[in-house]
């Protein structure tokens, strides 16, 4: 048997929509893969009851099949569905690289991260890599059509998750169809700020890089409190906020000094709206990891 834990992910920082991408340290699912003739899924653990077992609307399903490795796939969630934590891209990675040791198919990290995005567009109906990418290849990812490069970042973040859930494909269809050349110029320039923030391990920068007005403003409208616990979150001490992946958890960059102070104003600050949450004190971690012959 072979065991993979892969931790989450948010993906976009804001101005990197479909691009920018980062490991977190914490949470993670664990994937355990075993050879069979067919493949079958078992899921467990947190927000299972809302995660289908059948292997063609599970993306570790494409996963097995991109690969030709039927097996049976033990999926523990520790991430939950449905959340912006990248929950569906991290069991993809996990069981890319499982069934390629379990296979023996001798592909790399990057090799596997297409084919975790197949996984990935069965449930959010087309491929962006910016989730699998850091899943597999830990850090902060700049995932192109081209290729993915990794920066080993270490930034100190709060990822705050409410009690409730955007879909992916929800949260695509409210996305803006174009933009403007000042919304152009305004993206290019927080993005460029926060990927030098990223390679100067700057919390500074990577704040204020974070900072959206095409994406993230309609989708902010999915979030119920979001106004209110991004300006706790600042007041706290964030140096950026914003929506993680396609949210409904919202992303902090901070100092580590501040961050449990800011965990602490997310949560009330969902709390203000009604809506329950937990907050997550973490940081840009490592990639999945892999434990042979368990
Ligand atoms: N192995 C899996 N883990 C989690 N969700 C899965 C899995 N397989 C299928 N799904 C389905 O995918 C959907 C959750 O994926 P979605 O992309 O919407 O959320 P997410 O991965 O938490 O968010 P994001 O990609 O924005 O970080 C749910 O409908 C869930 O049932
Ligand atoms: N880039 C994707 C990540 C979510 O899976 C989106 O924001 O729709």
């Amino acid at each position: 048997m072979i065991t993979v834990r892969a931790p989450a992910t948010s993906a976009n920082l804001g101005s990197g929509f479909d691009v920018f991408g980062a490991a977190l340290d914490r949470p993670a699912d664990v994937v355990r893969v075993e050879k069979a003739h067919r493949t079958t899924i078992d899921v467990t653990g947190y927000g299972a009851e809302f995660i289908p077992e059948d292997p063609d609307r599970n993306t570790v399903g494409a996963v097995a099949e991109a690969l030709d490795a039927p097996a049976h796939i033990r999926i523990d969630k520790g991430i939950r569905p449905s959340s912006g934590l990248g929950s569906s891209g991290a069991s993809a990675a996990a069981a890319a690289l499982a069934l390629n040791e379990l296979y023996d198919r001798g592909l790399s990290r990057r090799d596997l991260v297409p084919i975790a995005g197949k996984g990935e567009a069965t449930v959010s109906g087309d491929v962006h890599l910016d989730n699998v990418a850091p899943a597999l290849l830990g850090g902060f990812t700049v995932a192109t059509d081209r290729d993915v490069t990794v920066v080993d970042a270490d930034i100190p973040l709060v990822a705050c998750l409410p009690e409730i859930a955007v879909s992916t494909r929800d949260a695509r269809d409210v996305v803006p169809a174009g933009a403007t050349m000042e919304q152009l110029i305004y993206t290019v320039g927080r993005a460029a700020t926060l990927t030098t923030g990223m390679c100067r391990d700057d919390p500074r920068l990577v704040g204020k890089g974070m900072h959206d007005r095409l994406v993230t403003p309609a989708r902010a409208d999915l979030i119920a409190g979001y106004d209110g616990v991004r300006e706790a979150a600042l007041s706290a001490g964030a140096t950026g906020v914003t929506v993680s992946g396609a949210g409904p958890g919202v992303l902090a960059a901070c100092y580590p000094e501040d961050r449990q102070d800011i965990a602490a104003a997310m949560v009330d600050g969902f709390e203000d709206a009604g809506v329950d949450a937990r907050a997550y004190q973490t940081e840009i971690g490592r990639g999945a990891t892999l434990y042979p012959d368990e």
